[in-house]
């Protein structure tokens, strides 16, 4: 690009648009293009003769310099037709042995979660939201890409990124992160093994023929060999076969579609354990199926709550996730994956060793908490006024969340110094789970603020994944 990025900083200034300096790339025919800002809009800068997106408007381009430089709007459309031309801002799959997701309820932090996962060896994964925290914000699939993809663009990160269509319930969920182009599609088995399990004899041939060739096969863990037993296989049969068939479906529509794409299982929130036969039987099933699993994320031993860290006896949890590393290293070679990751800092180093390095992590909630704090410190009175509000709202946010927070536990009144205040275990669950209730209530009072406090905002975000990465990987 000839145009220096102070010359074109300046250029822009006369025309009240803020250069994001950082996002400047410039394109392989020898235009270039950049993000820049107008007030809290966000544009795409394009420098060059001609206008990639339809109907430019020609009132949005400026000379600076001999330099002709458009300005469109941050769109859904103008970013499919940037992504063709620039891959990097296009989610792919995953290509390392560790991977890290860092979901953005407010879709305004990926920019500082990307300037600390990038320092890490570990594959980001930016765009990552479950239905229920897409119906909480009023969110979809493609708004929560669009942000992400913001991010990506206006740092100037190059490098890959992964999507992730998190806790899949329905086809329809399904279709729609498909359609905005999702590269992990998580599918949670949680609904479908709400309806039951199905006796024995109704069992597919598929089925039983999984279970005869498990049954007594060695698994060598660490702590020693350990024998598929079964009864154990059958009842995982029976429990995980009709919920599988629902995952047999979404891949298909996915293979249908022409999407090659990262596959998660996920029975995280369920009540039981996951035992070693379950997860030998969903993973060889699928197999069989034609379905290539990328991850499990099993029911690991322990308590793990929202917003704190794990609960449990640490050692179990090492022995469980080496067991399960074990499973997955003979059936197929997919990686464990470790949800509900904020703040669980006793075991992330645990969990790194027990898979020896080759694993996901999700994230969600440590970085809107980060964003609360924001607020706390600098508008205590707004603070105060968010804190009312969750607790008045705390039966319609625990919905869908299972966690043990009590109305019992939340003190009237929050004390003033924020750091103390969030560093209550009832407040902080609060918080974690009322992102929906007080996006509803104080959404633009909220992203005002931390618009206004980007810098400080971008650095408690940026700090607090470092935080969690060096507990993973140090
Ligand atoms: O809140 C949600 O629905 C999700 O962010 C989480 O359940 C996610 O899967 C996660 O584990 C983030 O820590």
């Amino acid at each position: 690009m000839m145009l220096s990025p102070e010359a074109l900083a300046e250029g822009l200034r006369l025309y009240g648009l803020h250069l994001i300096v950082g996002s400047i790339r410039e394109l392989p025919d020898g235009g270039a293009i950049f993000a820049a800002r107008q007030g809290s809009e966000r544009r795409i800068g394009w420098i060059g003769e001609t206008s990639p997106f339809p109907a430019p408007d020609p009132r949005m381009s400026m000379r600076v310099q001999e330099h002709l430089v458009w300005i469109h709007p941050w769109t859904w459309a103008h970013y499919r037709i940037l992504r063709e031309r620039l891959p990097a801002l296009s989610p792919t799959r995953c290509d390392r042995p560790a991977s890290f997701g860092a979901g953005d309820r407010l879709g305004m932090a990926t920019a500082a979660q990307i300037a600390a996962l990038e320092r890490y060896p570990v594959f980001p994964v930016l765009a990552q939201q479950s239905p229920r925290e897409l119906a909480r914000t009023g969110r979809d699939f493609r708004s929560v890409l669009l942000d992400a993809a913001w991010g990506v663009f206006a740092s100037g990160f190059a490098g890959p990124f992964g999507a992730d269509a998190d806790h899949l319930q329905d086809d329809e969920q399904l279709r729609a992160a498909a359609e905005a182009g999702y590269s992990l599609y998580t599918f949670d088995l949680r609904r479908a093994l709400a309806r039951g399990p199905r006796p024995w004899e109704a069992l597919s041939p598929l089925a039983r023929s999984v279970v005869a060739e498990l049954a007594d096969r060695r698994v060598e863990a660490p702590q020693g060999p350990r024998t598929l037993e079964e009864s154990a296989l059958r009842a995982a049969a029976c429990r995980y076969e009709p919920a599988l068939e629902e995952v047999v479906r979404g891949a298909e529509i996915l293979r249908d579609q022409g999407i090659d794409a990262d596959l998660e299982v996920s029975v995280d929130e369920t009540e039981e354990e996951t035992t070693p036969e379950a997860h030998a039987f969903i993973a060889v099933y699928l197999q069989r199926r034609g379905v290539a699993l990328w991850s499990l994320a099993p029911r690991f031993p322990g308590v793990f709550e929202k917003a704190v860290d794990y609960e449990g006896e640490v050692e179990r949890f090492a022995q469980a996730a080496a067991l399960h590393t074990a499973v997955a290293r003979t059936f197929g070679g997919h990686r464990l994956s470790l949800h509900s990751g904020s703040e669980k800092f006793r075991i992330l180093p645990v969990f790194r060793e027990a898979t020896g390095g080759r694993f996901h992590v999700k994230t969600s909630g440590t970085t809107w908490l980060q964003a609360v704090r924001v607020v706390a410190r600098a508008v205590p009175a707004l603070f105060a006024e968010l804190y009312a509000i969750a607790r008045a709202h705390l039966e319609e946010s625990r919905r869908d969340y299972p966690i043990a927070l009590q109305p019992e536990a939340l003190p009237p009144a929050l004390p003033d110094d924020p750091e103390a205040a969030l560093a209550d275990r009832a407040v902080r669950q609060l918080f974690h789970i009322s992102y929906g209730v007080l996006l509803r209530e104080r959404g633009p009072a909220i992203r005002a603020l931390l618009e206004a406090h980007e810098a400080e905002h971008f650095t408690a975000v940026r700090e607090n994944l470092e935080r969690h990465l060096e507990a993973l990987l140090k």
